[in-house]
């Protein structure tokens, strides 16, 4: 064990599931002295403080910037654009800053208009892991203990200032792997914001129905497990399929495809041709999930 905390100074910009959670892996780790919060609404960040998760909370940017050595912006994706904007000005030599998003184009895109001869110290990453629950509540220690992060690194930032970041998530338990910004939107619009979408529609449009206290009362086990993300945190999602709008838009085609061909082949009493695309599906969720759970 170390004798000295890897970290200093944590700065969280949203203290929720995400930036909660990192707060307190990395208190439990014994990697940070204090963690300061800037959050939306004092009810936040109040209840932040008493889950232990911010030692105090922020006021003022200018006077809690210059001496971080690490600080997250764990906001929704839509507002990180305005954070960079509020802490650009007071970076100082050693401070690097990440974030927590869901998509890694958009947040390139505000970190090198807001930091401009800085972008080198902001290190773009995503964990690959979440609930439909947020705010400090939601908040856990153990939320990355063996999950994948994903950095996007720039050509700027040096290989120190990545392994940092790593390092700051190795000591959450995490797994780090590396993707360009581009790949990673592209991947995540087709396994994470293209599910959350169906989910979401699926279950709009069945509450939209005159009998749906009667369809929901009858919805069991299959609709839990389809729809529990469209329980989740509707403005992360706004701005998520917002920011990541054309891979998005594009993995939305390639699934209308799918169900044209499947409603072709229903109403055509095609057996056959069911009976081959549930095959393939089960074999590949099945072989994914064997994958997953190692
Ligand atoms: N929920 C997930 O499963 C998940 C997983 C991985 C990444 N993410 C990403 O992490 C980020 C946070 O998601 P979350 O699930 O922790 O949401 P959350 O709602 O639990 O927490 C977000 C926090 O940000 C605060 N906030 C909003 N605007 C702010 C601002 N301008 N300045 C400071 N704080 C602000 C909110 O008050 C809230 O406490 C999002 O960008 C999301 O895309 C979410
Ligand atoms: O477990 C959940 O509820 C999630 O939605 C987590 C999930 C996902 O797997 O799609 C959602 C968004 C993130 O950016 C990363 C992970």
């Amino acid at each position: 064990m170390r004798e000295q905390a890897e970290f200093g100074k944590l700065v969280i910009f949203g203290a929720g599931l995400v930036g909660g959670s990192f707060a307190l892996a990395l208190k439990a780790a014994g990697q940070v002295q204090e963690v300061v919060g800037f959050g939306r609404s004092l009810s936040g960040m109040k209840q932040a403080l008493e889950f232990g998760i911010v030692d105090r909370v922020g006021i003022n940017p200018g006077h809690e910037i210059p001496d971080a050595d690490l600080v997250l912006i764990a906001s929704p994706v839509a507002q990180m654009p305005e954070v960079m904007a509020r802490i650009a000005p007071y970076l100082g030599e050693r401070t690097l800053v990440t974030d927590g998003g869901s998509t890694k184009m958009d947040a390139v895109a505000a970190a090198r208009e807001f930091f401009g001869g800085r972008i080198g110290q902001f290190i773009p990453g995503h964990p690959i892991a979440g609930a439909e629950h947020s705010g400090p509540a939601a908040a856990r220690a153990d939320l990355y203990r063996n999950k994948k992060v994903v950095l996007t690194p720039l050509p700027e930032n040096t290989p120190l200032d990545v392994a940092r970041i790593r390092s700051a998530w190795e000591w959450c338990g995490a797994q780090i792997h590396e993707l360009s910004p581009a790949e990673h939107d592209r991947i995540f619009a087709a396994v994470s914001h293209l599910p959350h979408l169906l989910s979401y529609a699926l279950v709009y449009d069945l509450a939209q129905r005159e009998d749906s206290g009667r369809l929901f009362a009858f919805a069991a086990s299959g609709f839990r497990d389809f729809t529990r993300i469209a329980a989740s945190h509707p403005e992360m999602w706004r701005d998520i399929c917002l920011a990541n709008r054309l891979p998005l838009l594009a993995e939305l085609e390639a699934y209308r495809r799918q169900l044209d061909a499947l409603y072709a082949a229903l109403e055509a009493n095609d057996g056959g041709r069911l009976n081959d695309v549930f095959t393939a599906a089960r074999a590949a969720r099945r072989a994914w999930a064997s994958e997953a759970e190692k």
